[in-house]
């Protein structure tokens, strides 16, 4: 994407902003309302960009005609999904397969697959409703891996997933990442850690920095700030770096409850 801008009435949720991403897992991380959910709407072809151009999987996204071809190519977990709570898993990823156009002959062993991949198999015929909020989620992973994306967009997919639930879900991004793009935003570093190559740290609708996770727990080891883990505290040192202070605490505090750029 180049210049690609999102306005939200006044505010400008992202900036003219450049990124590119390539086969393999990557993280997405910020503050609140930095523009992570912005940017993965716009990459899911459900929100349109203000300005700039987006071309994903080969098609402009701004075209109405190239947009069924990306959604039929495309996996995406919203931070908040709708479902119908009366049907059961099988019944919603089987209609989730066929909004994605899937040939009919082979929806049912991709469900199969999918819901078998997300480790709720002695679930399938279940009612969505009767599930956990955390098997919820995992339905909502599954959907989003029924097709075999290409490009997979998941918006704080392990919220309400328990810690077992969440090493296996960094599994799942890792082998879905060897011949697809995933682009996980989240909060949580540690699944930066565990699941991704790449990370983009994004802050107030810019990009604040991109690199490995590797470079990125290189300079949270050389930062003398405090934190629970390297990768957290290159985390720290990365926004404040792009925030062109090396000593504001205050600054840090305030600005790590993020704020949205008011023009
Ligand atoms: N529908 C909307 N109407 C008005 N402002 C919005 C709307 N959606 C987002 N914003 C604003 O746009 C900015 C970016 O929001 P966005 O949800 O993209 O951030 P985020 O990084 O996903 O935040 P979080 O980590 O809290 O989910 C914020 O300032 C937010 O308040």
């Amino acid at each position: 994407m180049t210049g690609l801008t999102v306005r939200h009435r006044r505010t400008v949720a992202l900036d003219a902003v450049d990124l590119d991403f390539g086969t393999g897992v990557h993280g997405l991380l910020g503050p609140n309302g930095a523009g992570k959910t912005s940017l993965i709407r716009v990459l899911a072809t459900v929100a349109p960009a203000s300005g700039g151009r987006v071309e994903l999987l080969g098609h402009d996204a701004s075209a109405h005609r190239d947009r069924p071809l990306i959604r039929r190519r495309l996996g995406y977990l919203p931070q908040e999904f709708g479902y119908y709570p009366g049907f059961t898993v099988r019944e919603f990823v089987s209609y989730m397969a066929w909004l994605k156009e899937m040939p009919a002959p082979s929806v049912a062993d991709a469900v199969e697959s999918a819901v078998d991949r997300v480790g709720l198999m002695d679930r399938i015929d279940a009612k969505v409703k009767t599930l956990s909020g955390g098997m919820v989620r995992r339905v909502g992973i599954a959907q989003a891996i029924v097709n075999e994306p290409e490009l997979l967009l998941l918006d704080e997919p392990t919220a309400g997933l328990d810690p077992e639930q969440r090493v296996e879900f960094r599994a799942l991004l890792r082998d879905v990442g060897r011949t697809s793009t995933v682009i996980v935003s989240t909060h949580l570093v540690e699944d930066v850690a565990a699941a991704c190559e790449q990370v983009t740290l994004i802050e107030s609708g810019r990009v604040a920095y991109r690199g490995t996770t590797a470079e990125l727990t290189r300079l949270g080891e050389a930062s003398p700030d405090e934190g629970a883990s390297p990768i957290e505290r290159g985390y720290t040192a990365a926004l404040r770096s792009h925030r062109g202070t090396t000593t504001g605490r205050d600054q840090r505090t305030r600005s790590s409850w993020g704020t949205g750029a008011q023009r």
